[in-house]
């Protein structure tokens, strides 16, 4: 079960602050990866989508509803799972009966059903031996598994995931993308990350949010085509490289304008999200 969600012209402000200045954007089945700097408005865009915050102009659909209006949001809303940066725990409750309570907020009122579903969820994401641990007492990989079987409570056809892989070691990291990657088989998934590998094993589609305005809008191989002859090694750190660091076996790898007969290296989709952030901050200083 999947949506599509479209949205228009989004804004929000904070005083003077255009966190969303004109957002627009069309999300179908699978994961699509937001990257974005600190600051750049990724928080505030999933914040609108999950229905936490009004824009301030421009709108947006979620399988044909429409939240600005009372009955549209009800419908947004049971449609959807949000993983939040802070899922706000009660250390004390179990992971079962925080799970429990976000089943009741999403209105899975019948107890027999509703415990059979929370059961369900915490399986789905590994965690069905702990569900009777206080979250105080399990780890932080385990407490992200908690937030997104409460995300899932219910089914939802669209997931908002906000840095769901923050703060997890490399290896709670990889079985975290395993059940986004799960996750999104059969859902519309939008997830916020500072990782580029994170998009690069997951996404079909991939947005760069900086300054609250998309700079980038399609596909991981699209994205790393930006850098497509831009990447270049060399005996040291080259004046062209807009970055250039010294790797292990001694030489420099450069991402920039390089010159005529460098030694190109095959992008990355780091790569190419480097440069989409510096053409653009390039762009703004020339304007
Ligand atoms: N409640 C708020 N009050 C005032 N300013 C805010 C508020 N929330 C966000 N901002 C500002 O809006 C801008 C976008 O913030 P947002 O948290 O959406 O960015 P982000 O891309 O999620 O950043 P990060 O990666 O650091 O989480 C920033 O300049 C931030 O300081």
């Amino acid at each position: 079960m999947h949506t599509t969600v479209s949205a228009a012209g989004l804004t929000v402000r904070y005083g003077g602050t255009r966190a969303l200045d004109g957002v627009g954007l069309r999300l179908t089945d699978g994961v699509t990866g937001l990257l974005g700097p600190n600051g750049a408005g990724k928080t505030t865009l999933l914040r609108v989508l999950a229905t936490a915050v009004p824009p301030d102009g421009g709108g947006f659909t979620a399988g044909g509803q429409d939240p600005s209006t009372p009955a549209g949001r009800l419908a947004v809303r049971r449609s959807l799972g949000y993983l939040p940066q802070n899922p706000g725990f009660h250390p004390d409750f179990t992971a079962f009966e925080f799970v429990d309570y976000v089943a009741v907020l999403k209105e899975l009122t019948g107890r027999t059903a509703r415990h059979h579903e929370v059961r369900r969820v915490l399986d789905l994401v590994g965690l069905a031996d702990v569900r009777g641990l206080r979250i105080k007492r399990l780890s932080g990989g385990m407490r992200q598994r908690v937030a997104l079987a409460a995300a899932l409570v219910g089914d939802p056809a669209f997931l908002v995931l906000d840095e769901p892989t923050v703060h997890l070691d490399p290896e709670q990291r990889m079985r975290f993308r395993e059940l986004i990657a799960q996750a999104g088989e059969d859902r519309t998934v939008l997830l916020s990350t500072h990782q580029t590998e994170d998009v690069a094993m997951l996404c079909h589609h991939v947005i760069v949010l900086a300054g609250g305005r998309v700079r980038f809008d399609g596909t991981p191989a699209e994205l790393t085509a930006r850098a497509a002859g831009r990447v270049w090694s060399s005996g040291e750190r080259a004046p062209g490289a807009r970055a250039g660091w010294r790797t292990g076996s001694g030489s420099y790898r450069n991402v920039g304008d390089p010159p005529a007969g460098a030694d190109l290296l095959e992008p990355t989709l780091e790569d190419g999200y480097l440069l989409v952030l510096d053409d653009e901050t390039q762009e703004a200083a020339a304007a």
